[in-house]
């Protein structure tokens, strides 16, 4: 069952004679953006499920655009699971003003927020009711004073629960990068994925398979540690172009736990700046 803005599935208004007129037509929920910030283009990164490394995908596009110059941000809409913040080495608390509330920023430029940012102690457990989460990450929008961003990257929390609904109906988002992993259930976990974003009348931008394969550091030979990957066919279906595969790579993970990613770029995913 998918929801639409006025709580009807979409193809209930296809065909119907009164659709133009009827008063339970899609009513626009976007929310305005905070008055200080200046946003070309809102990026969101998604998963069917949990695991696949999307935080990594969302923290290596952000990377790439840095490197060609452009001006990003990262809202990290994973709430339960915040990961961007220690990414960056980032552990201070946000400051606010009379305009709102300004994000972190990294080493290389990148604005970040995170609910990590607002807790007193950043290991504190986030046990919100699913109303206060999703406040929690529209205020990200409309209460942050992002500036000027050439992109704003949304890391998602997995699955097609209330924060990616809430995402795709309060922002401007201009196009969905689906994250997955090679495994048997990999075509239903990304078509769930797919049919949530083009319900929401997002363009898929494409998919990510990430830990597509280990290279073997003695002989050199790649090692699909999850089984054959199938993302050409899915993404051949689907009608999407695959953006990058990446490997299990323990330099990328030595970065994340050195707390060093703002020294990253991640050759992987070289060709999907031009795709996004
Ligand atoms: N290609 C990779 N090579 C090495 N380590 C990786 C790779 N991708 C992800 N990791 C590591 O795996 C862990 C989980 O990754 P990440 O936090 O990005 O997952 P996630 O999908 O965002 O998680 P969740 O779905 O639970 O929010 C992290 O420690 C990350 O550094």
């Amino acid at each position: 069952m998918s929801e639409n803005q006025n709580g009807c599935s979409p193809s209930d208004c296809q065909g119907c004679a009164h659709a133009g007129t009827c008063n339970s037509k899609p009513q626009d929920f976007h929310k305005p953006a905070n008055a200080k910030s200046h946003i070309r283009n809102v990026i969101a990164v998604v998963s069917g499920k949990g695991g696949v490394g999307k935080s990594m995908v969302t923290a290596s596009l952000a990377r790439m655009m840095r490197e060609q110059g452009f001006s990003v941000g990262i809202l990290d809409a994973d709430i339960t699971g915040p990961s961007i913040p220690k990414m960056y080495g980032i552990h201070d608390t946000a400051k606010g003003s009379d305009d709102g509330i300004f994000p972190e920023i990294a080493k290389d430029g990148t604005k970040i927020m995170s609910v990590n940012l607002l807790l007193p102690n950043e290991s504190d457990p986030v046990i919100w009711r699913a109303p206060i989460i999703t406040s929690v990450v529209t205020q990200f929008w409309t209460d942050v004073i992002w500036g000027d961003l050439d992109y704003l990257f949304v890391d998602m929390p997995p699955g097609t629960g209330d924060v990616p609904l809430t995402v795709f109906q309060s922002l401007p988002v201009n196009g969905a990068v689906i994250v997955t992993s090679p495994q048997d259930l990999v075509r239903m976990i990304v078509e769930k994925a797919y049919k949530m974003v083009r319900q929401m009348n997002i363009p898929v931008l494409g998919i990510v398979e990430n830990y597509s394969y280990l290279t073997c550091p003695d002989c050199g030979k790649k090692i699909s540690v999850f089984g054959e990957s199938h993302i050409d066919e899915v993404a051949a279906e689907l009608g999407i172009p695959v953006l990058g595969k990446m490997p299990i790579d323990p330099a990328l993970s030595e970065m994340v736990e050195n707390e060093k990613f703002y020294e990253v770029s991640n050759e992987y995913l070289a060709d999907a700046v031009n795709k996004i």
